[in-house]
C-alpha cells in the first residue's frame, strides 16, 4: 500500500451518476496513482474513461466519495487545485482565431501566470513543440498535428505537478506522435506525473508504467505495465485489453 503523502491522485468509494440512466454507472470506486507515475487508463468506448477524467480534474462533481491530487480535495469551488494539475482534452481546448502566442499569453493569465513568466514559458514549449515559425499565425488554419501540439502547450504552461491527457495523439503523424511521447517522458522524468488516456496501446506500451483497465465504470486491473502482463500471461498491452475486456461491442 502506498503512503498516501506518495500519492499523485486518491480516489476513495467515488459514486458517480449522469442524470440520464444510459451514462456508465460508477460506485464505490478506488483508484490510486503514485507520484511521478506515467499511468495509462485504458477500456473499451463508454467505459468511462473521459468520465473518470472529468472527476478527477473537476469538471464533473462526484455524488460521494472523495478525489485528491496531492493531498488536495478536487471540490466543486477549490480553485487553487488548478496550480497543481494541467488538463489536455481529447476535444481542442483553444481560440482558433488567435495565434499559439495569443492562445498562450491568454491560458498563462489564466493559470496565474504574470505577463513576462506566460512570455517566457510560451516562448520555450513553442520552441520544444516546434511552432516558432507560426507562433503569430492563426491556430484555425493549422494541420491536427500543430492543433494538438497547441493543445498541449496550453495545458502545461504553468508547469504542472500533475498532467491529466484525454487521447493527446489522436488523428495526428507519427512526427508530432514522437514529439509528444518525447515531450511527456522529459517532463514526468523531472517529476510530473503523467495521467493519460488513449486507444493508441502502442505508444501506451511507451509511455505507461502503470496501467489500470476500466469497464462498465469499474476498475477491473490496476498493476505495472509489466506485472500484470506477467500475471494475466499476456505478451502486450493489446492482448491484456482483449483478455480483460472481452470481444464484445460496448456502443
Ligand atoms: N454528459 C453525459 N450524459 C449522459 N451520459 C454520458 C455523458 N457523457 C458520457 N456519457 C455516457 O457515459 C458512458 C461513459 O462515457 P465516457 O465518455 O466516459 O467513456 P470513454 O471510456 O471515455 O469512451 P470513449 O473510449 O468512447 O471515449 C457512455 O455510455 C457515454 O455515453
Amino acid at each position: 500500500m502506498v503512503s498516501s503523502t506518495a500519492l499523485a491522485v486518491n480516489i476513495q468509494d467515488l459514486e458517480f451518476n449522469y442524470e440520464s440512466d444510459l451514462g456508465v454507472h460508477i460506485s464505490g470506486l478506488n483508484l490510486q496513482i503514485a507520484k511521478g507515475s506515467r499511468f495509462g487508463l485504458f477500456g473499451p468506448n463508454g467505459a468511462g474513461k473521459t468520465t473518470l477524467m472529468s472527476l478527477m480534474t473537476g469538471l464533473l462533481t462526484a455524488t460521494n466519495g472523495q478525489i485528491t491530487l496531492l493531498d488536495n480535495p478536487v471540490l466543486k469551488n477549490n480553485n487553487s487545485i488548478n496550480k497543481v494539475f494541467g488538463f489536455i482534452p481529447q476535444d481542442f481546448s483553444f481560440y482558433q482565431e488567435l495565434s499559439p502566442a495569443e492562445n498562450l499569453a491568454f491560458f498563462g493569465a489564466w493559470a496565474g501566470l504574470g505577463k513576462s513568466e506566460a512570455k517566457h514559458r510560451a516562448d520555450e514549449l513553442l520552441n520544444i513543440l516546434g511552432l516558432e515559425e507560426v507562433r503569430h499565425q492563426q491556430v484555425g488554419k493549422f494541420s491536427g498535428g500543430m492543433k494538438r501540439r497547441v493543445n498541449l502547450a496550453i495545458g502545461v504552461i504553468h508547469k504542472p505537478q500533475i498532467v491529466f491527457l484525454d487521447e493527446p495523439t489522436v488523428g495526428v503523424d507519427v512526427q508530432t506522435r514522437h514529439a509528444i511521447i518525447d515531450y511527456l517522458l522529459k517532463i514526468n522524468e523531472a517529476g510530473t506525473t503523467l495521467v493519460y488516456t488513449s486507444h493508441q496501446l502502442n505508444e501506451a506500451e511507451d509511455l505507461c508504467n502503470d496501467v489500470a483497465m476500466i469497464d462498465d465504470g469499474k476498475i477491473i486491473a490496476h498493476g505495472t505495465m509489466q506485472g500484470l502482463l506477467d500475471e494475466y500471461k499476456q505478451a502486450d498491452l493489446e492482448s491484456l485489453f482483449l483478455n480483460l475486456t472481452g470481444k464484445r461491442y460496448r456502443d
